[in-house]
């Protein structure tokens, strides 16, 4: 007789399981003058946790400071940038935003991957073929880091080259706002694996930042860009 095996004996082997792969979902912001376009799930589950464990552990992250102009008496002002950042580019290649020139560290082979993926989804969005040749690093290890409102209008920046975002670990909003009419807002929530991106009149028209969080985790988010090759300048 085939009895029921005492509960004592039995031993339950945990069966290692392959990450579910989600379907990429595409959704089209139809910003008036501007592309901006979210992919969700663009990358697998298992990219996703391979890339935040790299890039969480291997980035030389940096505390820096900014300069801005004080929005009360239109003095310049420096503190700390409110995250962690890094930029990172093919040699020759500069960047100053608020008052800091930043010369383009050497890629990481993870960024560079992560780069490819990112430049091919373009093509699946039917846009014209890109290749970045940097990327803004954003570290929000806290729900109090975040990034202000802005446009990335800079001179450094080729602005016929639409800007591609990507994030990995816990989920932020990120805030759209009409230039010209600060109570038109849009709010998408960028997840793991998200990308998006931003052409067109996108950073002429509008502002964009990441507010104060409500969760505790940490955001990883790699802005890749089209700069103008410079030697490094006074900031
Ligand atoms: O963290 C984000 O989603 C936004 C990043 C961004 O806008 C920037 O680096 O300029
Ligand atoms: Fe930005």
């Amino acid at each position: 007789m085939v009895g029921k095996p005492n509960s004592e004996t039995v031993k339950e082997k945990k069966v290692e399981q392959a990450p579910p792969v989600l379907q990429i979902r595409h959704r089209d912001l139809e910003l008036p003058g501007a592309v901006a376009i979210l992919l969700e799930n663009y990358f697998t589950v298992e990219e996703c946790e391979r890339y935040f464990k790299v890039l969480t552990t291997e980035i030389d992250w940096r505390n820096q400071q900014i300069t801005v102009t004080s929005q009360d008496n239109g003095e310049r002002v420096t503190g700390d940038e409110p995250r962690r950042t890094l930029f990172m580019s093919d040699p020759g290649i500069c960047y100053e935003y608020s008052g800091r020139e930043n010369v383009g560290q050497r890629w990481h082979p993870a960024v560079l991957e992560i780069k490819k993926k990112a430049e091919a989804a373009l093509a699946e969005c039917g846009l014209p073929e890109v290749v970045f040749n940097s990327a803004q690093m954003n570290r929000y290890d806290f729900p109090r880091h975040t990034l202000g409102m802005h446009a990335d209008n800079e001179p450094d920046l080729d602005r016929d080259s639409p800007i591609v975002s990507v994030s990995f670990g816990a989920t932020r909003d990120f805030v759209i706002q009409d230039k010209g009419d600060e109570k038109l807002k849009w709010v998408v929530s960028l997840a793991d694996g998200s990308w998006f991106v931003m052409g067109g009149a996108m950073q002429q028209r509008y502002l964009h930042g990441v507010p104060h969080g409500s969760m505790p985790g940490t955001r990883i988010n790699l802005t890749f860009r089209v700069c103008i090759p410079r030697t490094p300048g006074p900031a």
